[in-house]
């Protein structure tokens, strides 16, 4: 269970230059940023532009929700699995998660809280909308970032055509001082995920080599970076779908922010990523049929790879 302390996963600072397009600090970011996703599937951002007051405030109102009693909390308004409220699972009996969709939308966001807390609660509304607007924000940098530095543009349309899942996590603390594990090894359906945690480390990831690492982050404004299942497709596999996995030891409850893109569109390969050593691996790619397929519809034992079975060639 121990993660070797072998390689590091790799850090992008974002915060030491302006990084304007097209200017040298902008282009080496971008190089970080895709070799890092090429090698890793992930990286830890330094970025300021994410209030740290903003930043403490989505764990108060994270604590604040899973506070509810379990039967107001089973209210959730959605009950598509990940994207409602998940808990009192006999295998992770510390976790739960709370999904809140097309968190961007305010009305949308009203409507879910007024379930949880029929009188409204404007605070945590406008919480979890200031800390998925600056997060959406980042991640819109670094699809503009993944997209540059292989030379494609319409970037603008795909951050259009993005819709964002916020996942409010909590792993509560292991009984008997045991290393325990809070979510098992997956990869993310998403196109990227932008990860935030409280003080209480815990994800690791799988390097290509099979070693589990953990991260080193540097508080208050890194986040994790990961790359999902979409943009694997859509890079014709230059880019790995990152496994990780979250392992609690010690005596602190564990709280993180996931905000997950998706495309509303089809996504195709761009033809600059197709040539002779990458042949097209993927057809015409339906994120949002792909997550429903997998969550809703899908029958069987689960393909060895999600995104190989739905749409490999
Ligand atoms: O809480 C974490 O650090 C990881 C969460 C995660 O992997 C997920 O929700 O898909
Ligand atoms: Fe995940």
């Amino acid at each position: 269970m121990e993660a070797k302390a072998l390689s590091k996963v790799p850090v992008v600072d974002f915060s030491k230059e302006a990084l304007i397009p097209g200017s040298n600090p902008w282009l080496s970011a971008c190089n970080e940023v895709r070799h890092a996703l090429e090698e890793y599937g992930c990286f830890v951002v330094v970025y300021d532009q994410i209030p740290s007051e903003t930043r403490g405030k989505i764990f108060d109102s994270a604590k604040e929700l899973f506070d509810l009693p379990i039967e107001i909390k089973k209210l959730s308004n959605n009950k598509v699995p990940y994207r409602g409220y998940i808990g009192e699972n006999p295998g992770f009996p510390r976790h739960e998660g709370m999904g809140i969709e097309n968190v961007l939308s305010f009305e949308q966001l009203q409507l879910f809280t007024n379930h949880l807390w029929p009188a409204g609660n404007e605070p945590f509304c406008e919480t979890v909308h200031a800390y998925s607007k600056k997060a959406s924000e980042l991640n819109e940098v670094i699809v503009r970032m993944v997209f540059d530095s292989y030379g494609v543009d319409k970037y603008e349309s795909h951050n259009e055509s993005t819709n964002y899942l916020l996942r409010l996590l909590k792993y509560g603390e292991p009984t008997e001082n045991e290393t325990e594990v809070g979510l098992p090894p997956h990869e993310d359906m998403s196109f990227i995920t932008i990860l935030c945690q409280n003080h209480v480390n815990g994800l690791e990831i799988k390097t290509k080599d099979g070693d589990w690492i953990g991260f080193e982050l540097t508080p208050p404004s890194s986040f994790i970076v990961m790359a999902g299942d979409a943009l694997t497709v859509w890079s014709n596999d230059r880019v790995r779908a990152c496994t990780h996995r979250v392992v609690m030891s010690g005596k602190a409850t564990r709280y993180t922010a996931g905000l997950f893109s998706f495309s509303s569109k089809i996504l195709h390969v761009p033809e600059k990523l197709i040539d002779q050593q990458h042949p097209l691996k993927y057809k015409p790619f339906d994120h949002m049929d792909y997550v429903d397929y997998f969550f809703s519809k899908h029958v069987g034992p689960r393909p060895d790879c999600r995104y190989k079975a739905y749409c490999g060639i």
